[in-house]
């Protein structure tokens, strides 16, 4: 698969102060890549850095084959970012906005119906913005974030205040678009979202990556060396995984009802690596 993004030897200070040291990361082309961690950990730094917003200590950032260069117009023609300052115009119309928008990434009419529909906004359309509500807002954001097809997109905390209903259709959104091929960089704090979602995680701690792989993987590897074998008569037993000992186990008396092994979630693993919760 190709690399879509490639992070070397990352370090950015504000005034003095390291936000990443050393980063390193690459995502591939066609997955949704979670970059996790607690607030203050570098996820917006990150994103900012990897769209040209921002300028590196020292570092080599390589978004869609070139060198992100500060200011560089082409790349935004490739990529969609969505922030909680995306933003949008309360006292237009969702319609009237992304006219707005598609002007200005030369996007056709028939595609700002396309995403319309896509998106479920098609009969909010002649709405002002500011009357919509916070979930069809985020949409909103979506929509602005896509007009223009892009093969990368940055969303940043993309549920953050979101319900779980809304959430929910968020992520609906967020597989839509990545089903048809756009790659997906995500940061979040919630590793349910994380776990749900995500082909591949980083976990992002104090300005460096403690841990990365497939959330599968890493649920493996931070197994627990147990299993827990639950009889019929309600009694549970744990016994370490190794054939000797499980073939004891399975000599008990007793209806074995499941046998299941302890694999920890993604919040419990960041909590064993860092000692930090993800708040
Ligand atoms: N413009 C800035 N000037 C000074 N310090 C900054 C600036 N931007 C970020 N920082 C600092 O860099 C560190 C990383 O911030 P960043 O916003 O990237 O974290 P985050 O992981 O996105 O957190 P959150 O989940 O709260 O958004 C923090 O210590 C923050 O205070």
């Amino acid at each position: 698969m190709d690399e879509c993004i490639r992070i070397a030897n990352l370090t950015k200070t504000f005034q003095g102060k390291t936000a990443l040291n050393q980063l390193n990361c690459v995502v591939k082309q066609g997955e949704i890549y979670g970059f996790l961690g607690p607030s203050g950990a570098g996820k917006t730094t990150t994103i900012k850095l990897l769209t040209g917003q921002l300028k590196p200590q020292s570092g080599e950032l390589t978004v869609l084959g070139k060198p992100v260069v500060p200011g560089r117009n082409d790349l935004y023609s490739q990529i969609g970012v969505l922030t909680d300052n995306s933003g949008f115009y309360e006292k237009m119309t969702v319609r009237e906005n992304l006219k707005l928008f598609a002007r200005i990434s030369q996007t056709t009419d028939t595609r700002i119906q396309q995403v319309l529909e896509q998106l479920g906004l098609a009969e909010h359309q002649n709405k002002k913005a500011e009357k919509l509500s916070r979930g069809m807002k985020q949409r909103l954001m979506f929509a602005r974030a896509i007009l223009h097809q892009p093969k990368l997109l940055f969303l940043d905390e993309p549920t953050a205040n979101l319900d779980p209903s809304t959430s929910e259709d968020v992520h609906a959104l967020i597989r839509q678009m990545n089903s048809q091929g756009t790659t997906i960089f995500l940061t979040t704090h919630n590793m349910e979202e994380a776990q749900e979602l995500c082909d591949h995680v980083a976990f992002l701690n104090e300005g460096h990556i403690v841990e990365e792989g497939t959330p599968s993987d890493l649920r493996l590897k931070y197994a627990e060396d147990a299993v827990e074998l639950r009889y019929k008569d309600g009694t549970c037993l744990r016994v370490r995984k190794d054939a000797e000992a499980l073939r004891e186990a399975l000599k008990q008396d007793g209806q074995l009802l499941t046998i299941h092994s302890q694999e920890p979630d993604l919040k419990t693993i960041f909590l064993q690596l860092t000692g930090r919760d993800l708040r």
